[in-house]
């Protein structure tokens, strides 16, 4: 006999059917999913929602939910119904490496809502050919062709800090180094700079719209509402839900947008840039190896990864690195007497080639990288036919991740590993090099800026140490607590520096 469903039942017999299945998805994902013999939160393992109602309702920052899961289920724990986080530092080498050719997981790349850039792209493949089309305009030998012009901002940006300091107020340093990363980044990659840095103490509408944009990316991994929102809400709505700041960043994309019509109506312009930019690479057909070229959604979300990835993770790493080295006692004077040797006239600073030979300064910028809690755990897709991940069998299509500071801030990895200690890169013990550029990731998705961030850090960090005497603000003593928002947020009080400039 043939259900006879009337119009008033039907709504009901969907609800009824939509409960059954979320039901039965609870049921499966804790007894019978592939990974239901994994220790973690029994809600954990049921649903998203649980990891959701942790991070976004009750505020607790990944990283800590992270160690705390640790804490108590050991060395696997699973995190959500299909995710398994590591915390032995031994998974590191076996999910991020160069051998894996992983597709990345959608969830958390899909949430920064820029699809169409190479960070975002979820399949390796296409991911690969796109960063493989940018990749020579970051090369060591393009960013060293570059120096000059790195140069002429470290200038702008030091010019900046002697005159904050000749109205005798202390330098918000957390801020200006990201004004400068932000001007350097903007003028390699579209040829033309935003000049933030001569803003009055850094405090740049831009650079601060960035920072407020990291939480949303908290909220858009769980929902794609907030995804679409990104793409599609109208400005006025933007800016008051948000801050005022966010009509910064809408003239900037504007800027962008305007520049990449620009180029596709007439790309004979480019001939008349001084140096190559993006627009260079991702238009070059040679590039694409006869692919075809990306579109201008594409190249535009290109750009404002570009901006975010060659803004924040420079200006924290700096502010981090410099906090520490004021902190230890006589640290500032031994990084100046090693630059004064190679730096004797103030007026001819040296290049980047010598400074990178310098032993302390070396020290110093990868013991700053080591601390920097840079990247959250990037997950990472098992490919069908499962992996082993620190010594376990783990199915394919699980996603897998660990955050990097399970490494770099891993007692068993380096002793009395949250202190600074650049003698841990020194002498006959010293940790290898490599062990300092874990915070750029490794493998196909690895850091596409490598070079250009450790040209800016040794160029920053031997200007201000060789061109000023500094002395922390002690009466706003910096807070580096961080929250992990996909990059982790400084949200506590600044590093503010008095900067005395030293004239010979
Ligand atoms: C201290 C400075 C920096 C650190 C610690 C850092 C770290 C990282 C990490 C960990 C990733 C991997 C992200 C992932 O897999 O989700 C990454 C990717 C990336 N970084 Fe950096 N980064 C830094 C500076 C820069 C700079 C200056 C640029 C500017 C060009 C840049 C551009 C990128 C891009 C475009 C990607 C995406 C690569 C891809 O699509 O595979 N980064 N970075």
């Amino acid at each position: 006999m043939a259900l006879d469903v009337g119009p008033v039942d039907a709504p009901r017999l969907i609800l009824l059917a939509l409960l059954g299945w979320a039901a039965w998805r609870v049921i499966y994902n804790q007894y019978f999913h592939p990974l239901a013999h994994f220790p973690g939160p029994r809600w954990a393992a049921c649903t998203r929602l649980w990891l959701a109602y942790t991070e976004v309702y009750r505020g607790i920052s990944l990283s800590d939910i992270r160690y705390q899961l640790h804490r108590k289920y050991g060395d696997i724990v699973r995190i959500t119904p299909d995710e398994l986080h590591f915390a032995n530092p031994d998974a590191f080498g076996d999910i991020y490496n160069a051998q894996n050719k992983w597709d990345t997981d959608y969830r958390l790349y899909r949430a920064l809502g820029m699809d169409a850039a190479a960070l975002c792209m979820v399949k390796y493949e296409a991911a690969k050919q796109r960063k493989d089309a940018l990749s020579p305009l970051f090369s060591r030998q393009s960013t060293m062709k570059m120096q000059n012009l790195l140069k002429t901002k470290v200038d702008s940006f030091c010019n900046a800090l002697t005159a904050q300091h000749a109205t005798k107020a202390a330098s918000d340093l957390s801020l200006g180094f990201r004004c400068l990363a932000m001007d350097v980044i903007t003028e390699i990659c579209f040829g033309r700079s935003v000049n933030v840095t001569h803003t009055h103490n850094f405090q740049a509408d831009l650079v601060l719209a960035l920072e407020e944009m990291l939480p949303v990316f908290t909220l858009s991994k769980y929902s794609v509402l907030i995804i679409w929102l990104l793409r599609n809400i109208p400005r006025r709505l933007a800016s008051y839900l948000g801050s005022p700041r966010l009509s910064s960043l809408f003239k900037f994309q504007d800027m962008l947008k305007e520049q990449i019509d620009g180029v596709f109506r007439d790309p004979a312009q480019l001939e008349e840039s001084l140096y190559p930019t993006i627009y260079h690479q991702l238009l070059s057909p040679a590039a694409h190896k006869g692919r075809p070229l990306p579109s201008k959604l594409s190249i535009f979300d290109e750009a404002r990864v570009l901006l975010l990835a060659g803004t924040g993770a420079v200006g924290m790493s700096l502010t981090t690195t410099v906090h520490y080295v004021l902190s230890i006692s006589g640290a500032q004077e031994s990084l100046r007497a090693e630059l004064r040797a190679v730096w004797p006239d103030i007026n001819t600073p040296p290049r980047y080639e010598v400074l990178e030979k310098l032993p302390f300064l070396t020290a110093i910028v990868r013991e700053g990288f080591r601390l920097f809690p840079g990247a959250t755990s990037l997950p990472r897709v098992v490919p069908p036919g499962g992996a082993v991940i620190s010594g376990v069998h783990i199915p394919g299509g699980t996603v897998v991740g660990q955050s990097f500071t399970f490494v770099q801030h891993a007692e068993a990895v380096f002793s009395d590993a949250h202190a600074f200690i650049p003698e841990r890169w020194l002498g006959e013990d010293a940790k290898p090099p490599e062990a300092s550029t874990l915070a750029f990731s490794r493998g196909p998705k690895s850091c596409l800026g490598i070079n250009l961030a450790h040209c800016e850090v040794y160029l920053v960090l031997a200007n201000l140490f060789r061109r000023f005497e500094m002395r922390v603000d002690k009466s706003r003593p910096v807070d580096l607590t961080y929250k992990e928002h996909y990059a982790p947020s400084f949200s506590g009080e600044h590093l503010h520096v008095f900067c005395k400039p030293i004239k010979v």
